[in-house]
């Protein structure tokens, strides 16, 4: 059975390779015709993940109920802003794999809203893994989340091969808001790059953002390790920290005062940050850095003021607040 991978951006694209390299064929859906019928002929995502050649176990199509018809679950590939559009075209009883980085229209999560929408069967897969590098096959590792321990394993068991370590995990809330609000953290180190606040300006905000995802992903259920964990720390330190990663160039660009080059490819924490912020404050978090990206994303402040305003805060103890 082919496992359908719904959205043929970099990831998306990397994700049906990874599928066809561990020995199983893959539907990739691409929205548009043109470009579904383009990538099936040229084999290459010149787009999205170029110098990547897709393999024959890798099938293309523009058709979504074909690509899912009879499979047990979907990888859902698209930008966050997307999900809910395309889940409205699915049906209730496939397994929904979530791979998108962001939040709902409201601000929730993309967990709870495909719930709400009847889905049964969901999951969330997130990781430290730029789509350049796992698309070259280069060794990387990545979760997947579930309370449906039976659809963790099936979504394991479709993925894992000697290129990519694929564990399993019961704390969905977790691995989902790790992967939220790293992007944000990323976009807040790409300012410092952009302001040249050198290394250890760095490494404070990758420590001190660890805090602030950790006390904000326990606070909403989650269990304190998973923080630390792939889905957590190790994004957090492979978005803020590489050249691959489109959050971190969008701080740069900001902090030069340059409009975000983003060449038609999503840059969630843009719009996560807020969205987070709104969410936090209504629901009475304190989430300094992720305020100061919303603030300075908004255009409300300018870097240097996001950067005061976390550098001015009143003196604490490491451990507390
Ligand atoms: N690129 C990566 O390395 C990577 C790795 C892990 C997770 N992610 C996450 O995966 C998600 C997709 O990112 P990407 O990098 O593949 O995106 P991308 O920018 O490379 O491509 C986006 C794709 O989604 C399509 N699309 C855009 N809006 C859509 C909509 N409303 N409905 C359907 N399709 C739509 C576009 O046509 C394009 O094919 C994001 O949430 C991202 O955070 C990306
Ligand atoms: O390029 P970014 O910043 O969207 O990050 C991509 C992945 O999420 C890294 O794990």
């Amino acid at each position: 059975m082919s496992v359908p991978v719904l959205g043929a951006g970099g990831w998306g694209t990397a994700l049906a390779v990874a599928v066809a390299r561990a020995g199983g064929q893959a539907t990739l859906w691409a929205r548009r015709p043109d470009f579904a019928a383009r990538l099936a002929e040229v084999r290459e995502n010149r787009e999205y993940l170029p110098g990547v050649t897709l393999p024959d176990a890798v099938a293309v199509t523009s058709d979504l109920g074909a690509a899912v018809r009879g499979a047990e679950f979907a990888l859902v590939v698209v930008p966050s802003v997307g999900v809910p559009e395309l889940l409205a075209e699915l049906p209730r009883d496939l397994g929904v794999v979530l791979c998108a980085k962001g939040l709902g229209p409201d601000g929730g999560r993309l967990t709870d809203l495909t719930r709400g929408l009847g889905f049964g069967r969901v999951a969330v897969l997130s990781g430290p893994n730029h789509a350049e590098e796992v698309g070259r096959g280069l060794p990387a590792a990545t979760v997947v989340a579930s309370t449906d321990a039976a659809l963790a394993r099936a979504v394991q068991a479709a993925l894992v091969s000697p290129t990519l370590r694929v564990y399993t995990s019961r704390d969905e809330v977790g691995v989902e808001l790790g992967g939220v609000l790293k992007n944000v953290i990323a976009l807040a180190a790409g300012m410092g790059d952009g302001l040249r606040l050198g290394d250890n300006a760095k490494a404070a905000l990758i420590t001190r953002g660890l805090r602030e995802m950790s006390r904000y992903l326990v606070s909403q259920g989650a269990h304190e390790d998973t923080a630390y964990g792939l889905s957590g720390l190790g994004d957090l330190v492979a978005t803020a920290t590489s050249r691959h990663s489109r959050n971190r160039a969008a701080g740069e660009a900001i902090a030069r005062g340059e409009t975000p080059a983003q060449g038609g490819k999503v840059v969630e924490g843009l719009r996560t940050a807020g969205l987070l912020e709104a969410w936090a404050t209504a629901h009475g978090h304190d989430l300094p850095i992720v305020r100061a990206v919303a603030r300075v994303t908004s255009g409300e402040w300018s870097p240097a003021e996001g950067i005061a305003s976390l550098m001015e805060r009143d003196a604490k103890p490491e451990l507390e607040g």
